[in-house]
């Protein structure tokens, strides 16, 4: 398929400020968290989404992922309006698009084994049992763990490979779409570097299309090809991710970048950095 593979066409999403009491007496009133956002994302794009706390980075995750409703305008999967897709609760649409968050690892059953949540996955994709071990398997290596992972409880394991793991489960739904909320933000710099390097690799090999949330421009500036800058709601400048952080054209997105220590032109992420020392994946 030839168009965008996700579309939002003039999505506002706002919420009722005030409680009952504001509501009876009229003053109620409503948080414009997106404000008719338009956008195109195309297939195997890595897009960073970058802005101020409270700009609408999440908000715009979680309606890309039908969390949420737009309060008006459209989202489209593939050109199908994803209102409509929703319809089937079990649909295909669900398994086309994943997240992953801050801290994925803590979303883990505490008391399923990591070869048991990811079997779980892989039967809600409809994969046979008698295959599930070994696909669970398979999963592992991607992410770049061992086999030695699978026994063991989430507790059992380190930050990063927690978000490893929840990054494996995402993957086991085959999707087109992934969504990464800020994934890296919960762990220290070389766990980091090993996920960014992951993700990646991932984008490249598995032809994903990707959506990488994130407050730190180096690391966007490493992985992304394309960047989105968001300010109230509103995407103030987007474009090829080098040439928006060489040549800023939004005086919000110059803010960004001259806030960021020392300025991050031509400077890789330091994640990356770490990566190219210590890395065993990517
Ligand atoms: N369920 C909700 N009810 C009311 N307001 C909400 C709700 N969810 C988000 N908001 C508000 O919408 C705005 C945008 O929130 P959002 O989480 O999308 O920002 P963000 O850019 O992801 O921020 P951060 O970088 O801090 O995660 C914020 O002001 C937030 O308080």
């Amino acid at each position: 398929m030839s168009g965008p593979i996700l579309a939002l066409r003039g999505v506002t999403k706002s919420y009722p400020q005030g409680g009952l009491l504001d509501r009876l007496l009229g003053r109620a009133s409503n948080f414009v968290a997106l404000d008719d956002v338009t956008l195109q994302i195309a297939r195997g794009d890595v897009v960073g989404i970058v802005g101020e706390s409270g700009s609408g980075k999440s908000t715009l995750a979680s309606l890309a992922v039908g969390l949420t409703r737009p309060t008006t305008g459209e989202i489209l999967l593939d050109g199908e309006p994803l209102a409509a897709l929703m319809r089937d609760h079990a649909g295909p649409w669900r398994r086309r698009i994943q997240m992953v968050f801050q801290d994925s690892g803590s979303a883990l059953n505490p008391r399923k084994t990591i070869a048991r949540c990811l079997a779980q996955t892989l039967a809600l994709r409809g994969v046979p049992r008698a295959t599930r071990e070994d696909e669970s398997m398979a999963l592992l290596a991607l992410v770049g763990l061992g086999s030695e992972m699978a026994p063991r409880l989430p507790h059992e394991l380190s930050g990063g490979q927690r978000q490893r793991v929840g990054l494996a489960r995402a993957l086991a739904m085959k999707p087109d779409i992934l969504i990464a909320d800020e994934p890296v933000s919960s762990l220290d710099v070389s766990l980091q570097a090993q996920v960014i390097n992951l993700l990646s690799r991932l984008t490249r090999e598995l032809g994903l299309t990707l959506l990488f949330i994130s407050h730190d421009l180096a690391v966007v500036r490493t992985l992304c090809t394309r960047i989105i800058v968001m300010r109230k709601g509103r995407i103030v400048e987007e474009g090829p991710c080098l040439d928006v952080l060489a040549r800023p054209a939004h005086p919000y997105t110059q803010l960004l970048i001259s806030s960021v220590p020392k300025g991050i032109a031509g400077r890789r992420a330091p994640a990356a950095a770490a990566a190219s020392a210590t890395s065993s994946v990517g």
